[in-house]
Formats: C-alpha cells, structure tokens, sequence
C-alpha cells in the first residue's frame, strides 16, 4: 500500500497534482468589470487601535473623547489610514493576490464626515484600464477605482484609484527589448537652502513657504522616529485587514522572490511615515492623497523613516479653525534609500487667537 506520508512519494505527489490556485491573473481583468469584494469588514475600535499603536499615529483626537470633541468628532474616530488599508487589504483576494507589484495608488480622497468604529464597510473596485508591460513580458498593468461605502447608508466613505502589475497566464511574446524611454531630464540639482518650519500649525508652513520664496530654498525635513519592521508590522497588521497578500506572510514562497523575504505591506510602510510626519505637525483633518509610488521593498529588520516636503498652503478649510498644506511625504529606510512617495492635502489647525 503507498505510504502518502512517505517523503520521497509525498515529494512525488506534490509534483503530480494540480494546485487550487487563488487570486486572478492579467487576463481575468476586462476594462469596466466591477468586482464586489466579499466578506466587507467591520471597522472596530480595537483594529483602529492597533493599526494608529503599531504604525506610531498617536494624534490624540482619534484616542481621546475629550480631544475628539474639540475638534468636532462624535467619539474618537476611524483613522484615514486604518480605513485606507482596510479598504486595499479587502480587496487584495480579488485583485492582486495572485502577486503583483503595488505600483502606486493616487486620487484617495476620504468622505467630509468622520467614520466611526462600528461601522460596516463594504468595498466594491472597477477596472479602468489594462495594459502590457513593455519591461516585463511576463506581467500585465492594471489600475482599478476602487470605492469603500458605509453598508447601512450607502454613503461612500473612501474612493481611490490603484495600480499593480499582475501575472499573466501565459507572458507575452517580446523582443525582450528595454521599454527605456527618454524622460523629461530636468537638471536634478536640489536648492541651495532647506528651511524647517518653527513647529506644527498652520502659520508655521506659511512662514516657512514665505522664507523660502526669496531665495533658492525649499522648506523640507526629516522627522527622528524610525519603526523597524518586525511580525507585528509585517505578518499581523495586514492580516487585520484581511490583506491575503502572500508577500506579507508567505516566508517560504518569498524566499525564492526578488525580495528574498516577506514584505512590509505598502499600506503600512506609508502610514508609519505618515505618522512620523503628523507627530511634528497639528493635523486637523486629512484631505487626500495623490501621486502614491512603492520604490523598493521593505523587509523585516529594515527600519522606516520619514522626509517632508511642504509644497503649498491656502488659508482655505473646512474649518476656520485650520488652513489646507499640500506635502509630499518620502519613507526612507536605514539606508537612506527611498521606499515610498506620495503627495498628501491635509488640514492643519491654526493657532487660536
Ligand atoms: C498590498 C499589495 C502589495 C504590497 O503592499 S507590496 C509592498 C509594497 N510594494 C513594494 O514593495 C514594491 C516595491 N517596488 C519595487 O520593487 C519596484 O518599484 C517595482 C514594482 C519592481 C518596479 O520597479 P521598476 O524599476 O521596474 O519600475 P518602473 O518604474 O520601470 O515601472 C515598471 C512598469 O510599471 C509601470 N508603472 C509604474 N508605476 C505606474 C503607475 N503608477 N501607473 C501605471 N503604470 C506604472 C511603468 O510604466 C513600467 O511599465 P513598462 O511598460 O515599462 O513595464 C497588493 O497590491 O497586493
């Protein structure tokens, strides 16, 4: 009788049968397809929590009723960086979990009215575009709008539109010839003069702006925390989201990928930077994101550092309360090698009168 257990026949066995694969390849994506991504989640307290502890976004509105209220919360809310990586990892089974690279992600913009732990999200994407990729025969482009909506009212709660590189069934017959194209060669030289804002609130970035105006100056710093990325950042936050992304879980399938290792989900890479740069600021409310690119994995011992660049300011808000900056943000890691870019509107409290 075969032994099934045998190493040798098991070995055999594994090689024979077919795999149940999961997830979708390039060619299963067709420009106007919506997907309605089962199970939804439901938006707890304690998810909030652990995603603003572990990622260091510690803005006491969103822990604190009392700081809650004084910004106009009900309670302290759903943060707009738990709710955008609940949003992605939902959709990952669907979209990408075959194991496409995470190219970037723009046009994330978050509902005026503040979301709150208890809420039943349920996620929905469309397909807007497909296309080959010249560099890499063996992977199509895909870019999905991709839309979170509260499932008791309706009420469209966060929208984005995102792009991957996904595997195809069969790659591509190429030439195998470089898709390098001649970019734009603005002569790359950075400005003579780095001007940091005096502290956090609104008049600090339009002082610091105005400084830089007058001469070759550009108002940019780097924040001191760092985050090294370990199981918890790595495995277990985006399992929350129920991310079944196998590069945040799956040592031994990435061993053997250009990574070597698993990887930081990007959502996580962005909001630990994201929550090095609110510390040295007085955030009112997020706006939204644009321009979001992923340069290079993140793996675990690696450590997440955070750049900014304040790039405008309008007096204009939601609230008299606060003014409107546009940043852009750069993680970095240990190596001073950038791993993340986007830009970032945010509201930013003005100091009281
Ligand atoms: C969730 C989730 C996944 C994750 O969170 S994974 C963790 C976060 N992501 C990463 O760690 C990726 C790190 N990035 C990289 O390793 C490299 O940037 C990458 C993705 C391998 C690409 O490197 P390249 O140097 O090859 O990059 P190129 O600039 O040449 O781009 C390759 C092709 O893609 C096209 N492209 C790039 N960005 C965009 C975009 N935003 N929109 C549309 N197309 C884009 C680019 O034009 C190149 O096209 P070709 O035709 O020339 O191939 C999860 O999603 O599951």
């Amino acid at each position: 009788m075969t032994d099934w257990t045998d190493p040798d026949t098991f070995a055999q066995a594994l090689e024979c049968v077919e795999t149940k694969e999961k997830g979708n390849c390039f060619e299963d994506f067709e420009e106007g397809d919506v997907i309605e991504h089962d199970p939804g989640l439901t938006l707890t307290k304690f998810g909030n929590e652990q995603w603003m502890s572990q990622t260091l976004n510690h803005d006491p509105a969103y822990w604190r009723p009392d700081v809650a209220a004084d910004r106009g919360f009900d309670e302290p809310p759903i943060h707009p960086d738990y709710l955008t990586a609940a949003t992605l990892g939902i959709t990952v089974e669907d979209l990408s979990e075959k194991g496409g690279y995470f190219l970037g992600r723009t046009d994330v913009r978050f509902a005026k009215d503040a979301v709150y732990p208890g809420t039943d999200m349920y996620v929905e994407s469309e397909v807007v575009n497909t296309a080959s990729s010249s560099s890499r025969p063996q992977y199509g482009i895909v870019s999905w709008r991709t839309r979170a909506k509260d499932l008791e009212t309706d009420d469209l709660l966060l929208s984005y539109e995102r792009t991957n590189m996904i595997p195809r069934r069969e790659p591509l017959e190429t030439d195998g010839g470089s898709a390098a194209t001649e970019e734009e060669s603005d002569d790359g030289s950075l400005p003579e003069t780095f001007v940091t804002p005096d502290g956090g609130y609104f008049e600090d970035f339009v002082a610091a702006l105005e400084a830089a105006e007058s001469e070759n100056a550009a108002v940019a710093y780097r924040h001191e925390r760092g985050r090294t990325q370990d199981d918890v950042t790595v495995a277990q936050l985006p399992l929350a989201t129920l991310n079944t992304a196998k590069q945040h879980h799956n040592v031994d399938v990435m061993a053997d990928s250009p990574s070597g290792d698993i990887v930081t989900y990007g959502d996580v890479t962005r909001s630990t930077a994201l929550g090095h740069a609110r510390s040295d600021e007085r955030t009112w409310r997020e706006v939204g994101f644009d321009d979001e690119s992923f340069h290079t994995f993140v793996t675990p011992g690696d450590t997440v550092y955070a750049f900014t660049r304040v790039l405008e300011a309008d007096d204009e808000a939601s609230s008299d309360e606060a003014g409107t900056v546009r940043f852009q943000h750069i993680a970095f890691n240990q190596d001073d090698t950038p791993v993340y870019s986007g830009t970032r509107i945010a509201e930013i409290r003005k100091r009281s009168n």
